[in-house]
């Protein structure tokens, strides 16, 4: 796109000009976190240079400075969501925290016979934790199956479904495989016989900007870490009326009405789920992020990052003896791919050599390994700071590794 200046882009962020081993960077671990434009990093220095107060209670100038930036930051991430109302917005401290916070909650509303569906291309973050809840209630996990393409197998999924179905948990994109999931047509469905849903949005925000009121979907989760904001920050979206039945997750401060050592009364949302000091810097700069996202454009973002992806893919084909693991034609700027022969491990050490950083191993998705019965993929993922030269340069490394392994 012609108003996409990709290195003007590279301009915000100081990382891209680090050398690593004497070449400079290639950065395409972007799934596993994105990088950090300046406007980020100067938010976290600014509070903590200038205003840097716990929040909601107190009635310091400070406090009150602090608390307004979270909360604003609050209504900048509803917006950005078209989310209804701010106290549907839970900070968590990423995707992990805020899906155990839901399972946890429906350890009440399970009993033995119930049924919760995940899909086979899930992260363990979206696995573990509903298993732990199988556990304690008594309920059944069940699986939608995938496809060699690295797509669920909506028929199976229909089937799956009955009326003793009461959650549905599937990612918005595979963060393994970079296919993108149809939520629109997995929520209608699951909504017709009583079940609830949450969407993992982890890998997808950065890509994709959900409008979670239109998707009428029940929860939605991601981080701050994986869309240019910092670690250890994320949201929760629930539906109001699902948060106002789910027990609290952690006890302590803030998430209070009263406390006696008779009995304890809870604050309502969002509070009752915000136990203990929060991430505030952190909680602060997820809104400078989404408002950096925002300036650039999510239209503007996709296509430039389809593009990337189309790139590399045709190039990588060329390379004799690659195989690519997540095929669909729905997917975003993700590549998973293994050398004949060649574990991933190696390949990803010699890439690294050259300044390339990609991820090798699992990607916390090993239900996936399993199913193309291979220990692992080397995964390169691309973000809209990468380039078609970054591109060059990754071909380039993965032939000289092929012809030193081979
Ligand atoms: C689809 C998906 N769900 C959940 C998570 C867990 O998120 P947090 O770690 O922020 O709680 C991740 C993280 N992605 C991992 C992180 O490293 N490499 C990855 O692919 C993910 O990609």
């Amino acid at each position: 796109c012609v108003s996409f200046d990709v290195q003007k882009i590279r301009e915000d962020f100081p990382i891209l000009k680090r050398k690593v081993n004497g070449h400079s960077l290639v950065y395409l671990d972007n799934a596993a976190t994105s990088q950090k434009p300046q406007a980020v990093i100067d938010c976290m220095v600014d509070y903590y240079s200038n205003y840097n107060a716990n929040i909601h209670r107190g009635v310091h100038t400070l406090s009150q400075e602090a608390t307004d930036a979270y909360e604003v930051a609050r209504k900048k991430i509803q917006n950005h969501f078209g989310i209804t109302h701010p106290e549907e917005v839970i900070f968590t401290s990423g995707t992990t925290h805020a899906i155990n916070l839901v399972a946890n909650g429906f350890s009440s509303f399970l009993k033995k016979g119930d049924e919760v569906l995940v899909s086979a291309m899930e992260h363990h973050s979206n696995i573990v934790p509903w298993q732990m809840l199988c556990e304690r209630t008594g309920a059944t996990l069940k699986v939608i199956p995938m496809n060699e393409t690295g797509e669920l197998v909506m028929e199976d999924f229909e089937k799956l479904l009955s009326e003793s179905t009461k959650l549905v948990f599937v990612n918005h994109v595979s963060n393994a495989l970079g296919t993108i999931n149809p939520i629109e047509e997995i929520i209608i469905k699951a909504h017709k016989v009583g079940a609830a849903v949450l969407i993992d949005g982890a890998q997808s925000c950065a890509h994709i900007k959900p409008n979670l009121n239109a998707l009428d979907v029940d929860f939605y989760v991601t981080s701050a870490h994986k869309m240019c904001g910092p670690t250890g920050v994320g949201m929760l979206y629930g539906k109001k009326e699902w948060l106002e039945k789910l027990p609290p997750y952690q006890g302590g401060g803030e998430m209070i009405k009263e406390v006696t050592f008779e009995k304890t009364t809870y604050a309502g949302l969002p509070h009752k789920f915000e136990a203990g000091t929060p991430n505030i810097a952190g909680g602060i700069a997820f809104g400078a992020a989404i408002d950096y996202l925002n300036e650039i454009g999510f239209k503007e973002i996709t296509a430039y990052e389809d593009g990337l992806l189309s790139y590399a893919t045709l190039e990588l084909l060329k390379i004799e003896g690659l195989k690519i693991y997540g095929t669909s034609k729905n997917k975003t700027s993700v590549i998973s791919f293994n050398l004949d022969g060649i574990h991933p491990y190696d390949v990803g050490t010699i890439v690294d050599k050259l300044g390339i950083a990609v991820r090798t191993g699992h990607h916390c998705a090993q239900p996936i390994m399993d199913y193309y019965k291979i220990p692992g993929t080397v995964r390169a993922s691309f973000s809209f700071y990468n380039t078609k030269e970054e591109v060059d340069k990754l071909v380039e490394a993965v032939k000289r590794a092929k012809m030193m392994l081979s």
